[in-house]
């Protein structure tokens, strides 16, 4: 049955442009009982898994404009609907196998209690606040990113930590888009300046090359109108079959 289900994901390869429920298409999967004493989220009942990238109230204004200025370059021009934007906002689900087959069913099944590491606090504006938008055409990214108390290293500043899993996430979200699955290989982080804990920054990523079946992603995070350089990085992603993860090299 696994090796079933991998089969279908691995059709995945190279086409993360728009998530889809195509890998699920035609299969019947049971929906699970929920007991009624049971204390359950809204989301747990419903169909579609929940994207975390949409606004919330934990968001400052600067969050919120700095969100509406990208999202505002995702909308296709009305007086020209035949050329579509470059970029398009991603959604964020709290695993990133809902990301890969668009649905909710396999998470159940694989290690059901897993989730990932930037959306496992259910407390809005704690940790990791982020949304990212991706520019097909510049093979390219921007993250816009609000820490939460939480993530505090340095007295009143966000941890080495906190931001080495953002650029994880950012470059390796673009890293996947480009290339399929792949897992992070390699990441050098230059921390050039503090950053304010509950500040909002920009993390942008571009495509710096692809080598056979490396990918290198440069990164640069910023403060939100650009004018202060907080870290550079850059990373080096390895394309796996899905097999990978289950200790198959094939
Ligand atoms: C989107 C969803 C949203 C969801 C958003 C979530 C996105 C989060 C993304 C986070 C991803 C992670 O953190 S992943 C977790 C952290 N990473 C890991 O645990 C990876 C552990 N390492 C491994 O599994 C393995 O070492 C691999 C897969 C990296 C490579 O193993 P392999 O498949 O056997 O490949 P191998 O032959 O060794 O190497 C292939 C080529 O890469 C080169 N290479 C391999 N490793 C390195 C290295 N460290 N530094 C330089 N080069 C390297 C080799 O020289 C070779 O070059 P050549 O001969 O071709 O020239």
């Amino acid at each position: 049955m696994l090796r079933h289900m991998m089969r279908r994901l691995v059709l995945f390869q190279g086409q993360h442009q728009q998530p889809t429920f195509r890998a699920l298409r035609g299969t019947k999967m049971k929906t699970p009982r929920h007991s009624p004493g049971l204390a359950l989220s809204i989301w747990t009942l419903s169909s579609k898994p929940r994207d975390f990238s949409q606004p919330n109230s934990s968001w400052s204004p600067e969050m919120r404009k700095v969100y509406d200025h990208y999202n505002a370059l995702c909308a296709t021009d009305p007086e020209n609907e035949s050329e579509k934007s470059p970029w398009m906002k991603l959604p964020s689900y709290n695993r990133s196998i809902k990301y890969a087959t668009g649905g909710i069913h396999l998470s159940k099944l694989i290690q059901a209690e897993a989730r990932l590491f930037t959306r496992n606090v259910k407390e809005q504006g704690a940790t990791f606040e982020y949304v990212v938008f991706i520019n097909k055409e510049e093979k390219s990214c921007v993250c816009v990113f609000q820490s939460g108390r939480l993530l505090e290293g340095a007295p009143g500043h966000v941890h080495g930590g906190a931001i080495a899993t953002m650029i994880d996430t950012v470059t390796g979200t673009l890293a996947g888009f480009l290339s399929g699955p792949i897992m992070t290989a390699n990441l050098n982080i230059d921390y050039r300046s503090p950053m304010p804990l509950g500040s909002v920054v920009l993390i942008h990523c571009v495509l710096d090359r692809i080598e056979r079946r490396k990918t290198y992603i440069t990164c640069k995070v910023t403060s939100a109108d650009e004018s202060k350089l907080y870290t550079e990085a850059t990373a080096l992603f390895v394309s796996i079959s899905v097999g990978h993860l289950f200790g198959s090299r094939s």
